[in-house]
Parts: structure tokens; sequence; C-alpha cells
């Protein structure tokens, strides 16, 4: 089972939800950059599990450890740097009535039909939310590092349980559209606990999160982040572009369903008159001033901000009853899910979608430079 991402960054995630530990290991990220392991620490525990009424209640503490790849001064060496988070909290009993009878809407049935019985299902196994630690970690050190290229990504909720959050600014190029994102995105980062720009937005959502978790049901939603400072002419056509290489990366989070780019699917509707970004003149260089490409076309950055929305879909662990099969029978089976189960992943996500969107930018920036 490979679990790998990358080209010139190589990101291998290890582990299972009830293994001792998950973790990562990470190639190429290039030598000499300080590590911040106070803000890498930080990054990691705005998706740690066991914080919020409405998700798991499995504390974890979340610390990320790195145990090689660091110089004596804290700088990358060079070496493959791997990382690991302790799992503490686990109460695999709780999956007892799960080994034969898979849950609707997670990976049991799936990991079933493919391993035959040798899978771990407790906690969800490889497929479990929890391997978003470590891929929150990889991307918190792939912040780091784009950082010192001038490279920001913020992600924020932008809609949940059908309540919408202020969209971010960057399908308008305009100077006044630039200084508007640059607003939001700085208030994303004032280390806000709910992560939308409108904190009325916020709290809304979070009483629809609470409403559905008190009627045993889960929400879905979508996250929207945006990365800026990239220079144009980063990205590669055909199947290295900056579409393929982020969907890639950004399908591996689990219950990603759907992945857009600038106007997305809102293209099909809309007139060739509608949907060019025409360019302009500014500081003596071409730039977009518009930006329904959401900052690329023919697989390259254009210099725009990069635009991109997922689809969470809800979380599959509802605690109503449920039909099922009993695999070692084949006999229809009734369902009840006991256990500590999130009402959405999308609020823990946003942080995995920043370090994600980060990997996948800082791999693009290292393998296909603007020449
Ligand atoms: C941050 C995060 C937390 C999650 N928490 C849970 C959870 O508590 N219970 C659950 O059944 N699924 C949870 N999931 C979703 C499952 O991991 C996911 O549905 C499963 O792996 C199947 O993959 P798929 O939904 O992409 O098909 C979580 C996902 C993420 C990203
Ligand atoms: C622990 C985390 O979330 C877990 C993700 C998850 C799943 O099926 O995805 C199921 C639950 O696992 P358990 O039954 O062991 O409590 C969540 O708690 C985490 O995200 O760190």
């Amino acid at each position: 089972m490979p679990s790998s991402l990358g080209c010139a960054l190589k990101v291998t995630i290890f582990g299972q939800s009830h293994s001792a530990a998950v973790g990562c290991v990470i190639e190429g990220l290039p030598a000499g950059l300080r590590v911040d392991q106070g803000a890498l620490a930080a990054f990691v525990a705005r998706r740690a599990p066991g914080k919020a009424p409405w998700g798991t209640p499995r504390k974890e503490p979340d610390v990320p450890r790195i145990v090689s790849g660091l110089n004596p001064r804290g700088e990358t060496c060079g070496a493959p740097l791997a990382a690991l988070i302790e799992n503490t909290n686990t109460r695999s009993a709780d999956y007892n009535n799960l080994m034969a009878v898979p849950r609707p809407g997670h990976a049991d049935f799936a990991a079933w039909a493919k391993w035959h019985g040798a899978q771990d299902v407790p906690g969800g196994g490889h497929f479990s939310g929890r391997l978003t630690g470590p891929l929150c970690l990889a991307g918190g050190l792939a912040l780091q590092w784009l950082a010192t290229q001038g490279v920001d990504v913020r992600a924020h909720v932008a809609e949940l349980a059908g309540i919408a959050d202020e969209p971010l600014r960057a399908l308008d190029n305009s100077p006044a559209a630039q200084a508007e994102l640059a607003r939001q995105m700085a208030a994303l980062a004032d280390g806000r606990d709910f992560p939308t720009i409108d904190e009325g937005a916020g709290r809304r959502m979070a009483e629809a999160v609470m409403d559905a978790r008190s009627k045993k049901d889960t929400v879905g939603g979508v996250i929207e982040c945006v990365a800026t400072g990239l220079p144009a002419g980063v990205g590669s056509p055909m199947f290295d572009g900056m579409e393929n290489t982020l969907a890639r990366a950004l399908f591996g989070i689990p219950t990603v369903k759907g992945v857009e780019f600038g106007r997305g699917f809102e293209v099909a509707r809309l007139r060739g008159t509608q949907n060019n970004d025409p360019y302009e003149v500014r500081d003596g260089t071409c730039v977009p001033a518009t930006n329904n490409a959401g900052g690329i076309l023919g697989g390259i950055t254009t210099g725009a901000p990069l635009h991109v929305r997922c689809a969470l879909k809800p979380i599959s662990s509802v605690m109503v009853e449920q039909d099922s099969v009993d695999l070692t029978t084949m006999e229809p089976a009734k369902l009840k899910i006991h256990g500590r189960h999130d009402t959405t992943a999308v609020i823990r996500a946003v942080p995995v979608v920043e370090g994600v969107c980060a990997l996948a930018v800082a791999d693009a920036l290292l393998a296909w430079p603007a020449e």
C-alpha cells in the first residue's frame, strides 16, 4: 500500500489510528531551513482531536516529535526528515462489532474487499482522519519553507451545514481586491478558534453542527484555500500541472469528494466573454485583471492568487441504526456504531488543507520552477 506524495518534495505517511504512532518521512526539504518547532507544534495543535464539543472526545496531545533530518542548530540538514505523533488514547473495543459488519460510508467495506480480513479495522486503521495529523505536520514544515519564498497559504470554512462564510476575494485580481484578500488572510492568521472570516457565520455554523450532533447526525461542507506570493511560470503542462498536483494531494484527505479551481464547475455555465481574465500592465508587467482561472492556465501559475475549493462529505459514523451486512455470514445486519466520532471533518481539516496545499505548491516550486 503506497502512501506517498510528491516529486521533488516527497512525503510518506505511515501508521494507523490505533498503532503506537502515526508519522511522516519527508525527502527533498531544502537544507538550511531553520525549523520553528514551537510554530510547528501550534500548527499541528490546530487540527488535534478532543477539543471541541462537536469533535471526537478522543483527547490526544499531538505533540510532533522530529526524530531525524535536523542538524544540531535545528536546521534541516538535507537528510530525510522523519517525525512522529504518538497515539496515546485508543479504545479499540469500540470497534468490536465493526470487525465483521462494515459502516456505510466509511472505508471498512472497501478495505475488507481488498485485504479480506487482514486490514486493521479499529479507529479506521490507515484510513482514519488521524493520518491527517502527520500530513499536517509535513505541511507545517512546507509552510515554513514557503514563508522564506514569500508564499502565504490560508484556508477557511467557506460553507458548513449550508451556512456560508464571506468568500476569499481571490477571483478578482484588482489592487483593491488584493488589499481585501490580504486583510482576510491576516484575520485568518490571528489564531481564532473557529476558522471563518466572518465570526458571526462561524457561530451559526457551530450551532448547526451541534444541532446535527444532538440528532445523532453529521454534516459536510466546503474549505476554500488561497496561496499568494507565487510567481508566474510555476508548474508544468498536461500531467504535472498545478491543478493535477494540488488535486492529487487534496484527495488524500479523507472525506474530500470534490476539488475545484477558480470558478470551478461554474465555468460550465459562463460564456468566454465572462470567464476570460483580461490582461493589463501593472508596474511594467502583464497581469490578469481578474482571476476566474484561480491563478492557473495550462497547468502553470499566472501570478494571480492560487485559488482552490474542496467539498468534504459528512462524517460517515452516524449514531443512528443503519442497514449493513455481516460479511462472515453474508446475512443482513443492523448496525449501531459506538465510540468517539467527529460530527464534521470540515473545521479540523482547515489546517490540513493549508498544509496539503503547501506541500503541493512547495513540490511544484522545487520540481517545476519558473524558468
Ligand atoms: C480531520 C478528520 C477527522 C475525521 N474524523 C472522523 C471520525 O471521527 N469518524 C469517522 O467515521 N470518520 C472521520 N473522518 C473521515 C474518515 O476518515 C473517512 O470518511 C474515511 O477514511 C473514508 O474515506 P473517504 O471518506 O474519503 O471515502 C475524519 C476525517 C478527517 C479529515
Ligand atoms: C483521533 C482522531 O480522529 C479519529 C478519526 C476517526 C476516523 O474514522 O477517521 C475515528 C475516531 O477514532 P477513535 O474511534 O479511535 O476515537 C476519531 O477519534 C484524529 O483525527 O486525530
